[in-house]
């Protein structure tokens, strides 16, 4: 959808901000670049919407030459999210939203019906939020609006310079959750420059990791974390890539293990008598269905009622497909050795903490040999 072709850029005074640059990416992909200050990022991206020419080498959009292509037409294709947002002061967030529709001559109504279900779709109330100023938002509902107006007019492609970068942490999380549920539903093909190898690993299909005015390594998340190309990268995304990793490292079904199940009707005496027999010293609980409903201690077991009545209720699990963080996260605020993992309402088992090392070793060993978590045997990471 994007593609770089041996692109040059050297400005006047002779700076060489982009040196030979060749990359691709796909339609539907969200690549992120991620490099210290001044090493050609924004550059990169200001080329493909023309606010800058490169000096040599050729960029396609949509298999067509830059080039040859009217610049504002171009743009029209192109939404544009910058860091000081630059919303009309003097507009309505609805009218700032309709802006790009109103250029390209749509039905003022049709640009306003528009830019209301963005609002919407960025988690801004159009009937709240709508008839405001842009000084009557917080720094992160202003973002929020400069996403939106970018992507009134259905652009197929979407840039992004530090679209995160004036909020503070906690809303800038909160924004990138956001902003990933709505590219799961939009899919557009986004390019997202950020100084923040964080960011870059949380919000990249594949991040491009810069040195100076080159590509050090153009890769998955996991891949870079797992084994930088080069020392240059190594050092760039840091001695905790192994902790960063935890965030891109999904639980799969294969990691879990099995412990001791008791039935939420079964008489308490008799699975007391069970877990005994089978050395467990308590049980997770559940239906017949297989929902998960709790954990009992083999001790609580008093014969006369049934499990269900003695059942705790389980107040912190993860989903599967969660990353290890937030498993690791829940096992470390509740003191835990485990986590029960549930698909729905469905329990599939446990993660403890030697289960969630092993996925590591195993995502760090399939991302060296370049195939996927599944295919690499158990046994190969069990002495690691
Ligand atoms: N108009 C210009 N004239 C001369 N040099 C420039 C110009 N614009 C940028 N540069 C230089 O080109 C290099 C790359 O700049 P660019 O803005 O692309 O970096 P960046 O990676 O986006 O940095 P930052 O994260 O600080 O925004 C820098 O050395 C910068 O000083």
């Amino acid at each position: 959808m994007i593609r770089f072709e041996q692109v040059t850029k050297r400005y006047p005074d002779g700076t060489t901000a982009v040196d030979d640059l060749s990359f691709e990416v796909s339609e539907g992909e969200l690549v992120t670049l991620v490099g210290p200050s001044g090493c050609g990022k924004t550059t990169t991206m200001m080329m493909v919407n023309r606010l800058i020419e490169p000096t040599s080498g050729r960029i396609l959009v949509g298999g067509e030459d830059i080039a040859t292509v009217d610049p504002v037409r171009l743009r029209r294709r192109i939404g544009y999210v910058i860091q000081q947002v630059g919303l009309f002061p003097h507009r309505t967030v609805l009218d700032n939203t309709a802006t790009v529709p109103a250029l390209l001559g749509w039905k003022r109504a049709k640009a306003r019906a528009r830019a209301a279900e963005l609002l919407d779709l960025v988690g801004l109330d159009p009937k709240t939020y709508g008839p405001r100023y842009p000084e009557q938002l917080s720094g992160g509902q202003r973002q929020r609006v400069g996403v939106a107006r970018a992507l009134a007019a259905d652009p197929p492609v979407l840039l992004m310079d530090e679209p995160f970068g004036a909020v503070d942490p906690v809303v800038r999380e909160q924004l990138q959750d956001e902003f990933l549920r709505m590219q799961a539903a939009v899919r557009k093909t986004v390019l997202l420059v950020t100084h923040d190898i964080e960011e870059a690993v949380r919000l990249g299909d594949r991040i491009a990791v810069y040195g100076q005015g080159r590509i050090e390594q153009f890769d998955t998340p996991g891949a870079v974390l797992g084994s930088p190309a080069t020392p240059y990268v190594a050092g760039f995304v840091g001695a905790d890539r192994g902790l960063k990793r935890l965030s891109v490292t999904t639980i799969e079904p294969d990691d879990l293990e099995q412990p001791p199940v008791a039935r939420l009707d079964e008489p308490a005496g008799q699975a007391r008598e069970r877990l005994r027999a089978e050395g467990a010293r308590w049980a997770v609980v559940l239906d017949r269905g297989g929902d998960l409903h709790g954990w009992v201690g083999i001790e609580e077991l008093v014969a006369g009622g049934t499990v269900g009545e003695l059942t705790h209720r389980m107040t912190a699990w993860v989903p599967v497909g969660a990353p290890l963080k937030q498993a690791f996260g829940v096992m470390l605020q509740y003191d835990a050795g485990w986590v029960a993992v549930l698909e729905g309402a469905r329990f599939l088992g446990v993660l403890t903490p030697a289960k969630l090392h092993e996925a590591l070793r195993r995502s760090v060993d399939a991302d060296a040999r370049g195939v996927t978590r599944g295919q690499v045997p158990f046994d190969s990471v069990a002495d690691a």
